[in-house]
C-alpha cells in the first residue's frame, strides 16, 4: 500500500489514474555504433512489470541489463522499440517519467558527500516540490525505516558503504518516486548490512507499493528480494518467471552425500564430471560432498556409487539456488545458439 493514493502525491500533484503497468517495454533494440563498428547490446526486448512488484533482472556481462536500465530512464535513445513507465513514453513526456522514477546505479554518485543525511534528504524533497511540514514528515520515515535516525546530522562522507547505499536509496524515495531502478545494491557491504538493505528493500515493495527493478550478480539478494526473475543473455530475454517456477521447470536438486572411505578416485572422477559433485571434505573415515542432480538423475547417481561399491552413509536434501538455474538457463541458451550456429553451416 502507497503511503501516498497514486491519485495525490506527496507534492499535491495530482494524477490520472492507469491501469497500465509500472513499467511497459515493447520490442526494445539498441545498437551502438562507432567507428569501429557496431554492438546490437539489446534485441526486440519485451517486458512489463506490475506496480508494487520486485523483478530482479539477471544475465552475465554484456547481456544488455544496463543498457535495458538506461532505457527506461530515458538516458539513452533506444534504437527502436518503445519505453513507458505508468503509461508515459519515457522519451515523449521525460518530466512526467522522470517525477516517477529513481535509479541508484552501481558506482555513480547519488547524494552530496559533503551534506548530512538530513540536508540531503531535505533537498532531494525540495526537488519534488514538497511543502516543508510534508517533507518533514517523509524525512521523519524514512529515517526510521533505514534505521539512520542517529546518522541524520552526519555528513554522508563519513558513513560507511552500507550507510551510505541506505541514504542514496532513501533519497531516492524522499523524491517520492514509485519506480526504483537499483543496480548491484548490495555490492561491497558486509552480511549484515546486506540482510539488513534486503529486509527494507523488501518493506518498501510490501508496505509502500514501491516497484523495484533489481540488477545484481549476487543471486542470494535477488532471489530474497525479487517476486520475479528476468534473465537476458546476448540482448535477450531468455527467462522470465517466479523464482518458484523457475526451480519447477529446472527441477534442479542438490544433495549432501556422506560416503563411507574407501571413496576410489575413479568414483570421485566420474561424480565430478557426471553430477557436479563439489564441496568434498573428508573427516573420520567418510568423504562429504555436495551434488547437483535433475529430476531423476538422483536415481542413476545412487546406481552409481551402488555399482562401485561405494555404501551412501547420509543424504540431506539442500535448498537449491537462484544461481543453479541462472547458469543452467544461460548453459542451454549458449548450448541451442551453438547447435543453431551449426545447422547454419551445415546449410551453406
Ligand atoms: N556505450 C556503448 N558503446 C558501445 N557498446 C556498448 C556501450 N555500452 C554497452 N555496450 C555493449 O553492449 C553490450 C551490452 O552491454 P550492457 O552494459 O548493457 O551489458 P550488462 O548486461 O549491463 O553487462 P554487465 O553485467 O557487465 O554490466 C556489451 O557488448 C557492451 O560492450
Amino acid at each position: 500500500m502507497s503511503q501516498y493514493p497514486s491519485s495525490t502525491r506527496s507534492n499535491g500533484t495530482t494524477e490520472s489514474r492507469t491501469n497500465a503497468p509500472a513499467v511497459r517495454v515493447e520490442t526494445l533494440q539498441k545498437i551502438y555504433r562507432s567507428d569501429s563498428g557496431s554492438v546490437e547490446a539489446v534485441h526486440s526486448v519485451d517486458l512489463e512489470i506490475e506496480s508494487g512488484t520486485a523483478v530482479g533482472l539477471l544475465g552475465p556481462n554484456g547481456a544488455g541489463k544496463t543498457t535495458t536500465i538506461k532505457s527506461l530512464l530515458g538516458l539513452i535513445v533506444p534504437t527502436n522499440g518503445r519505453v513507458a513507465i505508468h503509461g508515459k513514453d519515457v522519451h515523449d513526456s521525460p518530466a512526467e517519467t522522470y517525477n516517477r522514477v529513481g535509479a541508484v546505479l552501481e558506482g555513480a554518485r547519488n547524494t552530496y558527500w559533503r551534506l548530512t543525511v538530513r540536508e540531503n534528504l531535505e533537498f532531494f524533497s525540495a526537488l519534488a516540490g514538497q511543502s516543508s511540514s510534508e517533507a518533514k514528515e517523509r524525512q521523519a520515515a524514512l529515517l526510521e525505516q533505514f534505521s539512520l535516525e542517529d546518522k541524520a546530522e552526519q555528513t554522508v562522507k563519513n558513513l560507511s558503504r552500507g550507510e551510505k547505499q541506505k541514504v542514496s536509496i532513501a533519497c531516492t524515495l524522499a523524491r517520492d518516486v514509485d519506480v526504483i531502478f537499483l543496480d548491484e545494491p548490495t555490492l561491497g557491504l558486509d552480511v549484515e548490512s546486506t540482510l539488513d538493505l534486503r529486509r527494507e528493500l523488501r518493506t518498501m515493495v510490501n508496505e509502500q507499493g514501491t516497484t523495484l527493478l533489481v540488477s545484481s550478480h549476487d543471486m542470494d539478494v535477488i532471489e530474497h528480494i525479487c517476486d520475479r526473475v528476468v534473465i537476458m543473455n546476448d540482448g535477450e530475454i531468455i527467462a522470465d518467471d517466479t523464482v518458484e517456477n523457475l526451480f519447477d521447470v529446472f527441477d534442479t536438486q542438490q544433495y549432501e552425500i556422506t560416503v563411507d572411505d574407501p571413496f576410489p578416485p575413479a568414483v570421485r572422477e566420474t561424480v565430478i564430471d557426471e553430477y557436479h559433485a563439489t564441496n568434498f571434505n573428508q573427516r573420520e573415515e567418510a568423504t562429504r560432498f555436495t551434488v547437483k542432480v535433475i529430476g531423476d538423475e538422483f536415481y542413476d547417481f545412487v546406481n552409481t556409487l551402488q555399482a562401485a561399491d561405494v555404501s551412501v552413509d547420509t543424504v540431506t536434501a539442500v535448498e537449491p539456488d537462484l544461481e543453479e538455474i541462472f547458469l543452467r538457463v544461460t548453459d542451454d541458451q549458449t548450448t541451442v545458439d551453438q547447435e543453431s550456429e551449426l545447422e547454419d553451416g551445415e546449410d551453406r
